[in-house]
């Protein structure tokens, strides 16, 4: 029975993959678990047991996750690309032009006329006040093309908005589903000295942390409205406050607000809702469980954002799975030791990402314990298990 931990509620279609007879999913479980699931709940704390192999993130954004404590206890970080990217593209065309049009402004008036005379006349009357622009016509500025980017940039183009598109690590696979009414910046500072809005679609890391601050706002045109659906890091509060009370930026639609960010009249504060749809949850809980059960069961690594993916069908055979660091002849004595066991390798792979690799080894008979360990013993063997 493989033990999973839940780390957030995720959505129960995971019962559905990871069937009972041979997973115990529950958030009462220890954290000696071989498996979690995770949303957003901070893991950065966590001291991992040797019994933990795997953590999904259902989701994308994985800072949420200690990943280089990860790896080096050899455990496989998955996220889930590209599953709650529709839901977040709503919500960012939504939300930049309910702050193009003062909707937010204007429902919380519309509320104060409760109970007064002649509502309908004092609507008519009030309305002058939330005259905002329309959005077609205008100049949208989306750092990042990823999953979430590219989908914002198409539908922007397709209600008439001018596009800019930053990425300066662009995937030829994403380049395949840009618009070609997307127009490619080859330096940020385009972008921004063009946009009337500005959408951000990266993640952050130690890389991204402050990613739009006073050098940024000082080259924005006056009155940009910036709406950041990625994550609060990334845009630097002091800077952003005084690009705001300076006139700079006009409104600051945020997903990740901060204690300081609710009082101030310019910013859009939600709470955390770009992928909280049943249809974006859902499709995050499927990927994830897969994901999760494939390793499980068979040792395929895919959507993992720190080991190699490394595709291997079902088998038979006995598989041995080994986490190592990308060394020479690595592979050379761990085949050895199987050697002088007296067993047979039916077939293998290695994959190598960075500084780590990955092995998989179908064997044609059983391996015992002392063989396994002396494998584990190999200086840069990380992680080794039988499947
Ligand atoms: N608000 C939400 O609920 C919600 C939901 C999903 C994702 N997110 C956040 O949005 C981020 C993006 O999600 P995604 O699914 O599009 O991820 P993704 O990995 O598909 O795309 C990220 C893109 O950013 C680009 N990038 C990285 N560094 C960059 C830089 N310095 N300058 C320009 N581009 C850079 C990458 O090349 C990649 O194309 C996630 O990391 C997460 O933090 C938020
Ligand atoms: O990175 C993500 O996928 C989003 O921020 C969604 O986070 P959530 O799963 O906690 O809603």
């Amino acid at each position: 029975m493989h033990t999973i931990k839940k780390l957030n509620k995720i959505s129960p279609v995971i019962y559905d993959y990871l069937p009972k007879e041979n997973y115990n999913v529950s958030s009462h479980l220890e954290d000696d678990s071989e498996g979690f699931i995770v949303r957003s709940a901070d893991c950065h704390g966590m001291d991992f047991s040797e019994n933990t192999i795997a953590i999904a993130r259902a989701g994308a954004g994985t800072n949420n996750i200690p990943i280089d404590k990860c790896t080096e206890k050899g455990i496989v970080v998955f996220n889930t690309p590209g599953a709650n990217a529709n839901g977040v593209k709503e919500l960012v065309i939504g939300a930049m032009i309910a702050a193009s049009r003062n909707l937010p402004e204007a429902y919380d008036w519309a509320k104060t006329l409760k109970g007064q005379d002649g509502v309908a006349a004092l609507v008519e009357k009030g309305k002058g006040q939330f005259v905002g622009g329309e959005v077609k016509g205008k100049t949208l500025g989306v750092i990042g093309l990823g999953a979430i980017g590219i989908m914002v940039a198409n539908a922007a183009s397709a209600i008439g908005m001018n596009v800019i598109g930053y990425d300066p690590f662009l995937s030829v696979d994403r380049a395949w589903s840009i618009s070609m009414y997307t127009h490619k910046a080859e330096k940020l500072d385009e972008l921004l000295e063009k946009a009337d809005f500005i959408t951000l679609h990266i993640p952050q890391n130690d890389k991204t942390k402050g990613f739009l601050s006073t050098p940024e706002f000082s080259k924005m045109k006056d009155g940009v409205i910036i709406l950041n659906f990625a994550r609060g890091g990334l845009v630097k509060t002091t800077s952003l406050f005084d690009a705001m009370d300076s006139g700079k930026v006009k409104k600051y639609v945020t997903d990740f607000p901060d204690d300081d960010m609710l009082c101030h009249p310019n910013v859009l504060a939600i709470p955390h809702l770009g992928a909280s749809t049943p249809e974006s949850e859902e499709n995050c809980a499927v990927m994830a469980a897969k994901q999760m059960r494939d390793f499980f069961e068979t040792g395929t690594i895919v959507n993992s954002v720190n080991m190699p993916e490394c595709i291997v069908p079902p088998s038979d055979t006995v598989r041995v799975t080994i986490i190592h660091k990308n060394l020479t002849n690595m592979v050379g004595q761990i085949t050895n030791t199987v050697a002088k066991y007296g067993l047979n390798i039916a077939d293998m792979a290695n994959k190598s990402r960075g500084d780590i690799a990955y092995t998989v080894l179908n064997l044609d008979h059983e391996i015992s314990q002392e063989a396994t360990g002396e494998i584990a013993a190999i200086e840069g063997v990380i992680k080794v298990r039988v499947i």
